[in-house]
């Protein structure tokens, strides 16, 4: 069995009438670059106020390592809340060092940590600004930088990439990979799915407070199954050269490009045999379900996906 990283046990919790986690149960290995995605009001954030102590569970169990977490664990959970927890009139640099020395650093190591992470966020001639002159983005790679600045040993980021240019995303991805190969679990909640489906080892698929679906994307496909879809580019094929093929269904065709679906009965090498017999063939592919079509299905409680 693998080393226990960060595990959520069978969290519940309601915030008064509302349901917001039922039995919330999944882990984060050391090392491991763990995705948390779900619908708008899932209980991701919850979940993560859960585990990192703000919040209390009604039921279940938080532990790192094997042990039950502590205050004292807690201090060693670098966190992004959702809601940017920033002083707007403090200046960067300052703010930084403050916070590792409120995480217990010595003054000399806080002030090289807020330099080291301003520095590797971009952020470095920023520094001697106040927080609320920065733009969002900005802001944001400043409070990347306070989750890392106490050098900690599990990361729990809600909604780190939101908001982000294509380069600050790159360079918190960057970031997030080297912590996880540091053998530190990183467990992070986005909407953006392809994004999620490049960077995670793992990923979770919360619905109404509960997880429904874990593993890799491999995983996930080989649980939801579901027929094969075939990309067909014939160019000199008749617009209804597939129709009548046995236990195939055309889904729709762009350009010179078909797409089919196998059914009962569909076999993939006589649906290339009927499309050479048209002329060239110039791809020939099954099409994998992407995370977003897995979450759809997941999500809709459906095989189907779009
Ligand atoms: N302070 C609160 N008081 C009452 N209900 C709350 C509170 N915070 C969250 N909820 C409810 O709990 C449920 C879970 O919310 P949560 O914020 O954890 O979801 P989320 O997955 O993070 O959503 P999003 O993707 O929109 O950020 C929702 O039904 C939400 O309305």
């Amino acid at each position: 069995m693998a080393e226990p990283g960060l595990e959520i046990d069978g969290i519940s919790k309601k915030y008064g009438a509302v349901v917001a986690l039922q039995q919330m149960t999944f882990d984060v290995r050391p090392g491991e670059l763990f995705g948390f995605v779900g619908s708008n009001g899932a209980g991701k954030t919850t979940t993560m106020r859960i585990a990192l102590g703000v919040l209390s569970a009604d039921a279940g169990e938080v532990r790192y390592a094997g042990e039950r977490i502590t205050h004292e664990t807690r201090r060693h959970i670098g966190y992004m809340p959702e809601e940017r927890g920033l002083y707007p009139k403090m200046k960067v640099g300052e703010q930084l060092t403050y916070l590792a020395r409120l995480h217990g650093m010595a003054a000399g190591e806080a002030k090289a940590s807020a330099g080291k992470w301003t520095e590797r966020l971009g952020v470095a001639a920023r520094r001697d600004d106040e927080v609320e002159k920065l733009s969002l983005g900005n802001q944001q790679r400043v409070q990347l930088a306070a989750a890392l600045v106490h050098e900690p040993r599990i990361l729990v980021l809600d909604e780190p990439f939101s908001g982000l240019d294509p380069v600050a995303v790159d360079v918190m991805s960057g970031v997030l990979r080297e912590k996880a190969a540091e053998g530190v679990p990183v467990v992070f909640s986005s909407h953006q799915l392809d994004l999620v489906e490049r960077l995670c080892d793992r990923i979770g698929i919360v619905r109404n407070g509960r997880m429904e679906a874990c593993g890799s994307v491999p995983e996930l496909r080989s649980v939801a199954g579901g027929a094969i879809r075939l990309l067909v580019d014939a160019p000199a094929a008749p617009p209804d050269w597939a129709t009548a093929l046995p236990g195939v269904r055309v889904l729709g065709r762009e350009g010179d490009v078909t797409e089919l679906e196998l059914g009962e009965g569909g076999d993939d090498q006589a649906v290339l045999r009927v499309a050479l017999d048209t002329g060239p063939v110039r791809e020939f592919t099954r099409k994998q379900p992407s995370l977003t079509d897995l979450f759809r299905s997941v999500v809709s409680g459906h095989q189907e996906a779009a």
